[in-house]
């Protein structure tokens, strides 16, 4: 697929933008803080209704507006389609598809998908856990919109948790079984919700792992092999994939924990604990890698996800921001020669020579609040 048009109102520092695109290379070059990612923020936005920079979507409306709009004519297979997102922070936001509005926005996840890089995310490899959790719920939502739905009702299921725990805590006595009995219908429905996102994952990593592994080595050839495992709250080595078994794993676990659970204040079990380790080699990557091989560990797992996605019959959008200035002369021509055949590749860059050569295609120059084209 391939974004044919982007257009923006009160987007970041857009008062307005059009942005015509076509499918192979594009790249968006200006000097620092012209706009170039916010461009290409907003086509990540249209595809999974987030922002790979701002944990909320109040930054991303332009200063004093009451709200943004971003639209994107996206073309899969000949067939096109405008996606119309109307950001409200604080409100609902809106979705239209085609100019009709939809009921609820996520109903059009997976209309664009997207695969991005940018240089927050080192995070990935350094960061805490949960960006990591994170990078595996979004792609699971990428590959299958229901899973949005999953994960907000987990979450939904965690806070009413969280909050009984937390008063049951403040008490400091024994809870009475009002309380335990409230605390048994969180429990089923934690491992019942909880159980279908563990084995969304569980599934996610083993799929991951050959691709981040292979990805790894052609960009970095001369460093130890990336492997990933996906470790769980429940401490179990080996977990299936059976919905049921996991649902009762996730049982026993919160029974077992419950005592240190009302102590404590806060649920100790579930996918929310939950860690992707990534390693290099024999050792941890987190703590132990380089800031070059973070890096392009980081570039492996997105680069991994583009190839699952394409797997799923049909190439997401590629979109490397800021990525090119940090790499070696032998990474970045590896990688350059990695991402050429993906039917869209979206570049941010501040001088052309960070654009490698091997990447040729449109040009647009970002500069003084207007996108003008080479
Ligand atoms: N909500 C907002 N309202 C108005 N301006 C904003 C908003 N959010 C960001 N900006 C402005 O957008 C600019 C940053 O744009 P962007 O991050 O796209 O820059 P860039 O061209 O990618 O720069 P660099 O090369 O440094 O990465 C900054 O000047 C910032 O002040």
């Amino acid at each position: 697929m391939h974004v044919a048009h982007l257009s923006l109102q009160d987007f970041r520092s857009y008062a307005t933008a059009e942005v015509a695109l076509g499918p192979g290379v594009t790249a968006f070059v200006g000097p620092n803080g012209q706009g170039k990612t916010n461009l290409v923020e907003a086509i990540g936005y249209v595809a999974s209704h987030g922002s790979h920079r701002a944990a909320t979507d109040a930054p991303l409306v332009r200063q004093g507006a009451p709200r943004a709009i971003v639209r994107a004519g996206v073309v899969k297979d000949d067939r096109k389609a405008l996606i119309e997102l109307e950001i409200n922070p604080g409100k609902a936001n809106r979705a239209r598809l085609n100019r009709s509005p939809v009921p609820r926005p996520r109903e059009i996840l997976g209309m664009l998908r997207t695969v991005l890089f940018a240089p927050e995310d080192l995070a990935l490899v350094k960061g805490d856990p949960g960006e990591r959790r994170r990078f595996m719920d979004e792609l699971l939502t990428a590959r299958a919109p229901r899973f949005a739905a999953v994960r907000s009702d987990y979450d939904r299921v965690l806070k009413q948790r969280n909050a009984l725990l937390k008063s049951a805590a403040a008490h400091r006595r024994s809870p009475g079984p009002e309380v335990l009995a409230t605390l048994d219908v969180w429990d089923a429905h934690l491992a019942r919700t909880g159980a279908e996102l563990l084995a969304g994952r569980v599934e996610l990593v083993e799929a991951l792992r050959p691709l981040v592994a292979r990805a790894y080595a052609a960009l970095a050839p001369s460093s130890g092999a990336a492997d990933l495992h996906y470790k769980s709250s429940l401490g179990a080595e080996e977990l299936s994939t059976d919905r049921g078994r996991l649902a009762e794993q996730l049982l026993a676990g919160v029974a077992e924990a419950r005592k240190q659970e009302l102590e404590r204040g806060v649920s100790l079990v579930g996918p929310h604990r939950d860690e992707l380790v990534l390693r290099l080699g024999e050792l941890p990557a987190r703590g132990y890698a380089s800031h070059g091989e973070s890096w392009s560990f980081a570039l492996g797992l997105r680069l991994a996800a583009f190839d699952l996605l394409r797997a799923d019959g049909d190439d997401p959008v590629l979109i490397l921001d800021d990525v090119f200035a940090e790499l070696d002369a032998g990474r970045r021509s590896r990688l350059a020669e990695m991402v050429a055949p993906a039917e869209q590749v979206l570049i941010t860059a501040a001088v052309p020579a960070d654009v490698p050569a091997e990447l040729t295609g449109g040009s647009y120059t970002v500069a003084d609040g207007r996108v003008v084209r080479e």
